[in-house]
């Protein structure tokens, strides 16, 4: 399928999941993401979900991290919706965040990290294919960030499908997820 279709699809489908199940594929996720092996990372990029979409909430997870992972420094986005370009930032406890214009929990103030200081990016996504290709909401953000980072970033994927056959129209500009967490399993891809 093409990520045109690819997505109309799984927007439809994620539109549909109810509460409860959203609330149990969300435990499932934290449990394939805590038992991920996070040493040697020192910046970890996370996205806030978007609540309205039913993306997979990523604060328990964050939290989780704060608690077991002292080491590793939580870098979150701003998104600049007329370059779709990402700006990124260090996240703490006491980081108060604002809702922008799309609904995306964004850092009011903290310290800006650039890009090629990534270690690892939990990555936002509708689906993806047994490759490791992604389709996103289409605007590119994500590609444009990782043709900034170091060539070695670990590019970790969450998703609540599992992954589908084929995306047939994958572009020079897609970058594929090295791994890939979905609620009953984690599958590593290169
Ligand atoms: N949590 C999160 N943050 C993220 C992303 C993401 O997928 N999830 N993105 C990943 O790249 C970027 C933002 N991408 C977005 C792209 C489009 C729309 C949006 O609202 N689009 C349509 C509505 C489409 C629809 O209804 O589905 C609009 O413009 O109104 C929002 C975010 C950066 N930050
Ligand atoms: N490295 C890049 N530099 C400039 N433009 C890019 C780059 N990567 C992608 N783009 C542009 O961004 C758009 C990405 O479309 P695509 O359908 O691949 O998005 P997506 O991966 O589904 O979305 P997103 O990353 O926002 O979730 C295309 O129009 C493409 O030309």
């Amino acid at each position: 399928m093409n990520k045109a279709d690819l997505r109309k699809t799984y927007k439809k489908k994620r539109n549909e999941l109810s509460l409860e199940e959203v609330f149990s594929l969300d435990a499932q996720l934290f449990e394939q993401l805590t038992q991920y092996d996070w040493s040697g990372i020192n910046y970890l990029h996370c996205y806030l979900s978007i609540e309205k979409f039913k993306e997979y909430h990523t604060l328990p997870f964050i939290e989780w991290i704060w608690a077991n992972h002292p080491e590793i420094t939580i870098v979150v986005s701003k998104s600049d919706f007329v370059s779709n370009e990402l700006r990124h930032f260090t996240f703490y406890r006491d980081t108060p965040l604002e809702l922008n214009a799309y609904g995306i929990p964004e850092p009011v103030i903290s310290e800006e990290i650039a890009p090629f200081k990534m270690d690892a990016v939990l990555t936002p996504l509708l689906v993806v294919d047994k490759n490791g290709n992604r389709v996103g909401y289409g605007k590119g953000f994500y590609d444009r960030f990782f043709a900034s980072c170091k060539p070695e970033v670990k590019k970790l994927g969450i998703s609540y499908f599992e992954p589908v056959e084929k995306v047939s129209d994958v572009n020079e500009w897609d970058v594929p997820m090295d791994v890939v967490f979905t609620p009953l399993d984690t599958y590593y891809l290169k």
